[in-house]
């Protein structure tokens, strides 16, 4: 099969003409360009264009033992999609780039595309082109997302002010536990154990905050969002120095998620490390105003999603701290809190 049946093979009719035409499709894959309308203005204002991209390599985000063809090409634009989702946007449509080695046979690269397109139809998003180039050893797959927003209410990290109150809208560190299960079952020889499958979940199918973040940035109270790539502790660190200002978070407050717990401790691991620097959680991490705080909270529990308030934005320098008030660690009972520096360390691609 040459470049162009392979394209054609992965690509063809995958998405309803419905999804293209709400997103404005005019001309999809196959020419030089794809051609998409300009977003009409919708009520409330004009609207601005989100544009990211992120790269998934194999070895450094993916390998044969932690992920499927179907969970890469999901991931890799639910990563994209997360970026939107923390701009407090509306995710539209993508480009996708393909650098294949030989191990990775169209058939298998047409399973990446069923992850892709079922993610993008999940999302609403049109996916309109791409790039393709056979690769020497490693695969990379590269996806570019287009978003909008409403004009002049995209939410930044630079905003966070002293008083907000600091929230998240999930447990972090499932995804990093979910990759030390895989990587461990690997390494044995031995079948997952079933009590990982919610961690595994995590780390192979995240799910962007789509819906959270557009009804938080709603609200006009949000001072500050990103979401979780690189570990909670790095992406608080942005927030603190984008503001310049210090979040104070609350050990006792950080939502933990049972199933990790226990098999953080079935390894003899900290949980709380992966917590802080785990990493991949593809989950909101933001401010907002105090006094909105339990409104926002009470209107997203209504629609079934959580966000938990963990901390409380202090006057500058920038900084992260973490407050532990647990008497004993992981034991659940309160203790006079101590004061704690949290490191600017999490993933990094060229090291701490
Ligand atoms: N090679 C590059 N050239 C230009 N801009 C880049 C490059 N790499 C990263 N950026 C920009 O740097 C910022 C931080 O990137 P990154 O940490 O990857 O963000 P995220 O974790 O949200 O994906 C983003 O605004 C991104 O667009
Ligand atoms: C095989 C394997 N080893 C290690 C990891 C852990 N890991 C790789 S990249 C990454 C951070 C997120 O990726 P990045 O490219 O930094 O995304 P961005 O911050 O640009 O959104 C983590 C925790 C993994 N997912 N798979
Ligand atoms: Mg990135
Ligand atoms: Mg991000
Ligand atoms: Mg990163």
């Amino acid at each position: 099969m040459d470049e162009f049946a392979r394209i054609r093979y992965w690509t063809e009719g995958r998405q309803s003409t419905a999804l293209l035409q709400e997103q404005g499709v005019v001309l999809g894959i196959g020419d030089d360009a794809a051609i998409v309308e300009t977003p009409p203005s919708v009520a409330g204002g004009e609207l601005q264009w989100l544009m990211a991209v992120d790269t998934m390599v194999e070895t450094v985000h993916f390998s044969d033992a932690t992920m499927e063809a179907f969970d890469i090409g999901w991931k890799a634009l639910a990563a994209n999609i997360s970026d939107i989702a923390a701009m407090g946007g509306e995710p539209r449509h993508a480009l996708v780039s393909i650098s294949a080695p030989p191990a990775w046979e169209p058939a298998r690269i047409s399973r990446l595309y069923d992850g892709l397109f079922a993610c993008a139809n999940a999302y609403g998003v049109a996916i309109v082109g791409g790039d393709t180039t056979s690769a020497p050893l490693h695969m990379v797959v590269s996806v570019t997302v287009m978003g909008t927003v409403t004009a002049g209410a995209a939410i930044r990290r630079a905003g966070a002010a002293p008083g907000d109150a600091v929230f998240v809208t999930g447990p972090a560190g499932m995804a990093a536990a979910g990759l030390h299960a895989l990587l461990a079952a690997a390494a044995a020889r031995a079948p997952l154990p079933q009590s990982a499958s919610a961690l595994v979940q995590a780390h192979q199918r995240p799910a962007p905050s789509v819906r959270a973040a557009r009804m938080l940035a709603a609200r006009g109270t949000i001072t500050s969002l990103n979401d979780i790539s690189d570990g909670l502790a790095s992406e608080a660190w942005e927030i603190a120095e984008a503001s310049g200002v210090a979040l104070a978070l609350r050990e006792s407050l950080l939502p933990r998620s049972g199933s990790m717990t226990a098999y953080a401790h079935s390894c003899g691991e900290d949980p709380l490390n992966w917590i802080l620097y785990g990493g991949e959680d593809y989950m909101l991490l933001g401010t907002i105003a105090a006094a909105d705080a339990q409104a926002a909270k009470a209107e997203l529990a209504a629609a079934g999603l959580p966000m938990y308030l963990i901390g409380e934005v202090e006057a500058g320098p920038a900084g992260v701290a973490l407050i532990r008030d647990f008497a004993e660690r992981g034991s659940g009972k309160l203790a006079e809190p101590q004061r704690e520096a949290l490191a600017k360390r999490g993933y990094n691609h060229f090291g701490n």
